[in-house]
């Protein structure tokens, strides 16, 4: 193996840490701390879990935890309801309803009533229009997260290559924004691209959202390239990620892992949001660029 192992768990803890050293001043200024609530709809564990860490470490930055667990034959009606009413509630700056909602329930239609500017996900039209266009919102924390990682390791990324592999509106379509807003010159792939490899030979930057277990063979990389893994693939050998890990990090410059890489920091770019959020809720001032 020759490739660094770029150590996200690290670098959450580090974000995390800025969020809560941010908290005391707001809460002078606002006379309250920022809240997040979080919806989750069943009781699929793996959701259960992540709602549960999203939690715990949303105390643990000095912030409050809504948490909302409604049962699996909850009525869209009702879900509508208890948005309409953390919309309203001015304690409450960011939403989170987890997904995948039940199948009877029309997600685009719970995501589309939650207040733009409580929508810390940035999953609402409204957020990705903004980041499309080049407006202040909120962007979704899973890219957020890899362009942090991206920019730590690579400092400016402009004129670099980036290939994206995925084009989901969580990950892949705000992840090639966001790298466009970077400056790099931008290709998205996925599953009906033909000849995937001869895209990625000249990547210097490679993220991997496809859902695949093992999809991106190292054999297909730059040498160098630095290569962001979003899968999270549960399989008999555990938790893996998009990238065949092996071969990839006897090519790539630096690889994110699986755990430890990409998902910590989704969890506290959605903090770093809840924390922005509460600012502009409270009409409260944070410095530019300080998160
Ligand atoms: N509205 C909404 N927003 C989300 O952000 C959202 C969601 N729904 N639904 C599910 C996905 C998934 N997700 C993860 C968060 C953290 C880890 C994470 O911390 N993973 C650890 C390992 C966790 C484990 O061992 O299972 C790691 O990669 O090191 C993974 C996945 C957020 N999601």
């Amino acid at each position: 193996m020759t490739a660094d192992i770029i150590d996200g768990k690290a670098f959450a803890a580090g974000l995390r840490a800025r969020v809560a050293e941010l908290v005391p001043a707001f809460q002078a200024a606002a006379g309250r701390v920022p809240g997040l609530a979080v919806v989750l709809v069943g009781e699929d564990p793996a959701s259960a879990v992540y709602v549960r860490s999203k939690g715990k470490q949303t105390r643990e930055c000095g912030m409050e935890s809504f948490e909302h667990k409604l049962p699996a034959e909850t009525t869209q009606e009702a879900l509508i309801a208890l948005v309409d009413q953390l919309n309203a509630d001015p304690a409450v700056d960011g939403i989170l309803v987890q997904l995948p909602l039940p199948k009877h329930i029309d997600e685009q239609a719970v995501l589309l009533r939650i207040n733009p500017d409580k929508d810390v996900d940035g999953f609402h039209p409204v957020n990705a229009g903004r980041l499309a266009t080049g407006l202040h919102g909120f962007v979704p924390c899973t890219p957020l997260g890899c362009l942090m990682l991206l920019e730590d390791r690579l400092g400016d990324l402009t004129g670099l290559d980036a290939v994206v592999i995925g084009r989901s509106n969580i990950v892949g379509k705000p992840m090639a924004a966001l790298l466009t807003r970077a400056s790099a010159t931008v290709t998205i792939v996925h599953s009906r691209t033909r000849n995937l490899p001869h895209y990625l030979k000249h990547a210097d930057i490679v993220v991997a959202a496809v859902g695949r277990a093992h999809f991106v063979k190292g054999e297909w990389l730059k040498p160098g390239a630095t290569v962001i893994d979003v899968g999270i693939n549960r399989t008999d050998a555990g938790l893996v990620g998009d990238v065949d890990f092996d071969s990839a990090a006897s090519v790539a410059g630096a690889i994110t892992p699986v755990p430890g890489g990409v998902g910590p920091m989704t969890i506290a770019c959605l903090l770093r949001n809840t924390l922005v959020a509460a600012h502009r809720n409270a009409g409260v001032a944070l410095e530019k660029g300080v998160i």
